[in-house]
């Protein structure tokens, strides 16, 4: 090990992943480093439920990817905006907070072999970060909960007050669904089918604001100001690995803001060769958490990677490791919309006009500021969900989740926020369906320079497995599910036309057509895959979130699920880095 080191362990990307592991490690006083290549920032719109959307439009705090929807020879990209803050992507993101099916976790256990990954041991993981009991799990003992993430419904829709609502649209909308499904309180501790429920989200009840990850990083920093180091704003641009012991001693680093150039803000020329470049040691582990893209793409330009596309970029091979950047899995997602009849808001009436500008003179800013837990932007804008199961049902899970806001969100793309200002709030219904028990594995994530300022090689791959027709067949039996609800309900009478697909799209071949040019998604992961890594030659890491081949060197962030968690990836993630968390705290003090 070099003289210079000085940190135990340096993380590398502060979100729900790194935060989480480096948290742990500092309060069992460990020396941490925590790089982050973004800032460090805490404003009004990361702070407000209701402006989670808005925080794509703050520039030096957003990456904007443009993946191809199914391949690079297909062509077509989408817009796929992600966080470079402290506090990674759950800055940004859209504050639903889901645990997974228990049998997700036995699953990674019998992959892996580690009996730890099991629901029965991981259950326990949710505990640490639950500060309150409103999604409590049954077998949770301690009901004073000390955690530091609240997962709450909005406190204006807590599920004691189901049903309290004033304004007569969204009552009778409720009406409709209670008609159809069973009313679901804890959809954290039980996922039936066909219920609905009250979206989990990571709000603080008390505050009316994100319950966040920044937050959680600023606390521990606070506790422990001599041994917890954070470093925003630098971007690490590869791990110093010896060639022939493979120890992992080290990061190489640049300095400034805004180097990566999915940033808005980045310079297109920027190479790595003009830059001041430095390194920084370690004496115990370097711990990669820069995302489901960031992350393989650090190993590739580290040696990591499958060999034919390292020395087609004349990178030394460390570790030929076949399975970097292969096995992204993606949940499809569609939006259903109706405009509804002219003076029918569906919101709470007085709150109607919200234009989502923190700068001008918006009432329902207002509102929130004057009581910032029982307004609009005190939550994501849910109004409430629903699983279903479409035709073939599969095992164990329901495959689709629906979300209601009264937007017309026709999901993230370019321009989206900008499009859907053009449309009063309350005055359309979106029903985003999202498909969460999809199989395909076929994405991927290759770099294509040795500069690390450049964005790698992105491709979804939707639909494009062979099960890629039941996932367009369930899309088209929920449209269908949602056609009977908004014409054979007392709701009709608000509803003028449907907007999405539109009543020209009967058929089934019509209604796929659709679903081809609209699918979207934004939980992309698996890219780093967790596995044996004995018998299975695709996986990059073991159970306890090693790199195969590569002495103290972990990954833990998205990328190292096997398969896609649940129905939305941030407190999956928060439940896995507990774990990794424990394994390095047991191996470091063993
Ligand atoms: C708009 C949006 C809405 C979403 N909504 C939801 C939701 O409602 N619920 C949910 O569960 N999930 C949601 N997600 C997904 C969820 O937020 C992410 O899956 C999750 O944050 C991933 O965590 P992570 O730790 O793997 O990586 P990230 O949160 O992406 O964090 C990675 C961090 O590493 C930093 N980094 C990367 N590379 C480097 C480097 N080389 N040097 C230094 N720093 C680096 C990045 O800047 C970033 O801050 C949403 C995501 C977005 C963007």
């Amino acid at each position: 090990r070099k003289a210079a080191s000085v940190y135990d362990y340096i993380i590398v990307g502060s979100g729900p992943g790194g935060a989480t592991v480096a948290t742990r490690l500092a309060l069992n006083n460990f020396s941490v480093l925590l790089i982050e290549a973004g800032p460090d920032y805490d404003g009004g719109d990361t702070r407000t439920p209701g402006f989670w959307a808005q925080t794509q439009l703050n520039l030096p705090i957003t990456i904007n990817f443009y993946p191809y929807l199914y391949s690079k020879e297909n062509g077509t990209t989408i817009l796929y905006p992600r966080g470079m803050i402290l506090g990674g992507s759950a800055q940004l993101n859209a504050l639903v907070a889901m645990t997974v099916n228990p049998s997700e976790w036995d699953n990674i256990a019998a992959i892996t072999g580690d009996s730890n990954w099991s629901s029965q041991n991981m259950i326990g993981k949710y505990q640490p970060f639950v500060e309150n009991c409103q999604y409590c799990l049954n077998n949770d003992t301690d009901k004073n909960k000390n955690g530091w993430a609240d997962i709450s419904a909005p406190a204006y829709r807590k599920p004691s007050s189901q049903l309290n609502i004033t304004n007569p649209a969204i009552n009778t909308l409720f009406e409709a669904i209670n008609e159809r499904l069973n009313y679901n309180p804890n959809v954290n501790e039980n996922k039936s089918y066909d219920s609905w429920f009250y979206l989990p989200q990571s709000i603080n009840q008390d505050e009316g604001i994100r319950s966040s990850t920044y937050k959680r990083i600023k606390s521990v920093q606070s506790l422990r100001p001599s041994n917890f180091h954070i470093w925003t704003n630098t971007f690490v641009t590869k791990l110093i690995i010896d060639p022939t012991t493979k120890n992992t001693c080290g990061v190489q680093y640049v300095k400034g803001s805004n180097l990566y150039k999915a940033s808005p803000l980045a310079s297109p020329s920027l190479n790595i060769k003009n830059v001041k470049k430095s390194v920084i040691y370690a004496k115990r582990e370097i711990i990669v958490s820069g995302g489901q893209w960031l992350s393989p793409q650090l190993l590739q330009l580290s040696g990591i990677g499958d060999r034919t596309l390292l020395e087609k970029l004349g990178i030394p091979v460390i570790q030929d490791l076949p399975g970097v950047g292969k096995n992204q899995q993606e949940h499809s997602e569609i939006s259903y919309i109706v405009k509804l009849k002219t003076n029918e808001n569906i919101y709470e009436s007085n709150n109607s006009n919200c234009i989502f500008n923190k700068t001008s003179n918006d009432p329902c800013l207002i509102d929130y500021l004057n009581n910032p837990t029982a307004s609009i932007y005190s939550s994501n804008l849910n109004i409430f969900s629903i699983f279903r199961s479409a035709e073939p049902i599969v095992p164990n899970f329901p495959d689709s989740i629906f979300l209601f806001v009264p937007q017309r969100f026709t999901g993230i793309r370019t321009n989206w926020l900008q499009t859907m200002a053009q449309y009063p709030f309350g005055t359309y219904l979106t029903v985003d369906i999202e498909l969460g028990r999809n199989k395909n594995n076929l994405g991927n994530v290759y770099i294509q320079s040795t500069n690390p300022f450049d964005t790698p090689l992105i491709e979804m791959k939707h639909f494009q497995d062979e099960n890629g027709p039941v996932e367009v067949n369930q899309f088209i039996q929920h449209i269908r599910f949602l056609r009977d609800l908004f014409t054979n309900s007392q709701f009709s009478k608000y509803v003028d036309y449907e907007d999405l697909p539109g009543s020209q799209f009967q058929t089934d071949e019509q209604l796929s057509a659709f679903i081809y040019e609209y699918v979207w998604g934004h939980h992309a992961c698996c890219t780093n895959k967790m596995g044996n890594t004995e018998t299975d030659p695709l996986a990059v890491v073991n159970s306890k979130a090693q790199v195969k081949g590569i002495n103290n060197l972990r990954i833990c962030d998205i990328s190292i699920f096997p398969v896609i968690p649940g129905y939305y990836p941030m407190v999956p993630i928060f439940m896995a880095a507990e774990k990794i968390a424990d394994d390095i705290i047991i191996a470091a003090k063993g």
